[in-house]
């Protein structure tokens, strides 16, 4: 490691995140997993550095008209190729399909419930919501779903991270809100869910859960430091989303879903693509082999399956 004329920095790792609550909580995940796999680390040696992101300035438009993913992931890529900061914790859910040369997704840790949640102060289920009730989500995924179950209800975009969309809805600018699970749960937060919504009712986003840590290809002692974090069924998952979602990625307008599970050696991924006001939507599913290789062929399979089925029109 180069040693500059004053500062002597043999080791100092620096973590680059979102400033988020949920972020830095999972920041903070990644530093005592990076602690209790190398004894040899001190607290005081890792260090924590909030970058701020396109997608945290942004708060007034839906994500989706400014550009959609790589708003939470670029300043943080900037800081890691310019080596301000050595690794990058993400939600793999806001990472873009494909990273810029260079740069790579090391290890994952291990997902947390991929499950969405209702949040609501009216209502006990999605069913039982009032008849043409504000619901505040941003998301086009929640939103296609959700008009699939109820074309009656009105869909508002509901922004800012987790502490303030709960905020938001206590002071009823909604009168629900869908939320990732894993996301309360790491904010400790899992006592605002009303309800918890299955996976066969709600797909969950492409990666929904998934911690990533991404490095610099090039930068072998970062990468057999992480490299004890990864969780290989998580990662095994995860490609199969991710390659199915590589496959799909026409416009970040089209609602897409998939998720993948293992059972044993066999890995089975469900994947949906809908129109967002939840009139149209189409299905697949099939397994493969939990391997990454398996992984990254079945995922294409029914990414290519979905194409196949919506038109060419619908992923326009
Ligand atoms: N798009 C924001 C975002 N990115 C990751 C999570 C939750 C944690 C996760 O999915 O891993 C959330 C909030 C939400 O969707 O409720």
């Amino acid at each position: 490691m180069a040693v500059s004329g004053l500062s002597i920095n043999h080791g100092a790792i620096n973590i680059g995140t979102r400033g988020s609550p949920l972020a830095l909580a999972q920041a903070e995940l990644t530093k005592a997993a990076l602690l209790a796999a190398h004894p040899q680390l001190t607290p005081a040696g890792v260090t924590i550095v909030p970058i701020k992101t396109t997608g945290d300035k942004v708060q007034d438009r839906p994500l989706s008209e400014i550009g959609g993913k790589g708003l939470f992931t670029k300043e943080i890529e900037e800081a890691l190729l310019d080596g301000r900061i050595d690794l990058a914790v993400h939600s793999m859910k806001d990472m873009p399909t494909f990273l810029p040369d260079g740069l790579i997704i090391a290890a994952m840790l291990e997902r947390e419930d991929p499950r969405d949640v209702l949040i609501s102060p009216v209502a006990d289920s999605i069913e039982t919501l009032p008849k043409g009730a504000v619901v505040g989500t941003a998301s086009l995924r929640r939103q296609a779903q959700l008009l699939a179950l109820r074309p009656d209800l009105k869909v508002q975009p509901l922004r800012g991270n987790v502490g303030t969309r709960l905020e938001k809805l206590a002071r009823g600018e909604a009168a629900a809100t869908l939320l990732a699970l894993a996301g309360l749960k790491r904010l400790g937060r899992v006592d605002a869910a009303t309800a918890i919504l299955s996976t066969d009712a709600f797909l969950p986003a492409v990666a929904q859960g998934a911690i990533g840590i991404e490095i610099r290809a090039n930068d072998p002692r970062i990468a057999a430091l992480v490299a004890p974090l990864d969780h290989a069924p998580t990662t095994i998952a995860v490609t199969a989303e991710r390659a199915c979602l590589a496959v799909l990625d026409g416009s970040c307008r089209t609602p897409i879903a998939a998720h993948a599970e293992i059972f044993g050696t066999a890995l089975r991924l469900r994947g949906l693509v809908a129109l967002p006001d939840g009139t149209e939507s189409h299905r697949a599913e099939d397994t493969g082999n939990a391997t990454l290789e398996g992984a990254a062929a079945l995922g294409r399979a029914v990414g290519e399956r979905l194409k196949a089925l919506a038109g060419p029109n619908f992923l326009a």
